[in-house]
């Protein structure tokens, strides 16, 4: 069904990963991240965060290898060690900022059809009620999942339900890596939490998740293993995201009793 990769999790390792858009009518070529190194295990959740710009888009499409035509990378990325210019059917998912869904279709029916269509052909019919059947339990979706999307003419999934359907739609052929742009944007800080603690039962299974993050709130930057913190396509700060404190601390930038940790990040970063 997937590939080799999925039954192995998935460590992914990047290395002086440098990104920049090409040169075009004139234009000088730009950089976008600069010497990015990191890493992301199996059982782990990783924050990207940064302010709007610094390149969290631009990292995850490029650990996913799905960069824009006009944009040129170097440096290396390793899966398993072994070298990647792209990756296998199966070994990764990427969710998107935007909701794609049918507005017709029930969440059990969206999880569904995203089946037939992604599976491999030899997946039995019960092999992929009980993959559909799991999904929507992981995703949180049990109690809503004969509930039509909707629109803005019909009335159906919350923001936060929406958001998780998306997720589902995407983890259907289980890969071991998921990529997610943002994926508590427009949420309630309750919403937010539950999306970010989904994803985090995702990751004790044994996948790696790496997820850009906007103005996460102490609770959910709690949620975080770890943490790449860009500013300007450069990495500020990488590591276990409960260290991030101490070395802002040690950086003589210690964050104020009470403080969100992430918020405290952000503006040191935009005041520097
Ligand atoms: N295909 C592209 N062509 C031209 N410029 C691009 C392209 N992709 C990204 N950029 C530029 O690279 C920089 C980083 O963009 P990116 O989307 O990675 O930032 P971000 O941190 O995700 O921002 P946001 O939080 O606002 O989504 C921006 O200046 C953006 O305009």
């Amino acid at each position: 069904m997937a590939s080799r990769d999925s039954t192995r999790g998935a460590h992914i390792v990047w290395r002086d990963l440098c990104v920049h858009i090409s040169s075009s009518r004139g234009y000088p070529a730009r950089p976008i991240l600069v010497r990015s190194t990191g890493y992301a295990e199996p059982g782990s959740i990783q924050a990207i965060i940064g302010p709007s710009g610094s390149g969290k888009s631009t990292l995850l499409d490029a650990l996913a290898g799905r960069l824009a035509p006009n944009i040129k990378q170097t440096g290396d990325i390793l899966l398993n060690g072994e070298s990647k210019s792209t990756l296998s059917y199966g070994t990764a998912a990427y969710v998107t900022q935007e909701d794609v869904l049918l507005a017709t279709l029930t969440v059990r029916e969206s999880v569904m059809y995203s089946a037939t269509l992604r599976l491999p052909d030899k997946t039995t019919q019960d092999e992929k009620i009980e993959i559909v059947d799991t999904t929507i339990q992981e995703m949180g979706l049990s109690e809503c999942q004969h509930t039509r999307v909707g629109s803005f003419l019909v009335r159906g999934l919350s923001g936060g339900e929406k958001r998780r359907l998306s997720i589902a739609l995407q983890i259907i052929t289980r890969p071991p890596l998921l990529f997610l742009d943002e994926p508590t944007t427009g949420l309630d800080s309750a919403a937010a939490y539950f999306m970010v603690q989904t994803l985090r039962n995702l990751a004790k299974d044994g996948r790696t998740v790496i997820s850009s993050v906007h103005q996460p709130s102490s609770a959910v930057f709690a949620l975080f293993d770890h943490l790449t913190l860009l500013s300007s396509g450069r990495t500020v700060y990488f590591g276990e995201a409960t260290s991030a404190s101490q070395f802002f601390a040690a950086s003589k930038y210690p964050c104020p009793p009470m403080r969100n940790p992430s918020d405290h990040f952000l503006q040191i970063i935009n005041a520097v």
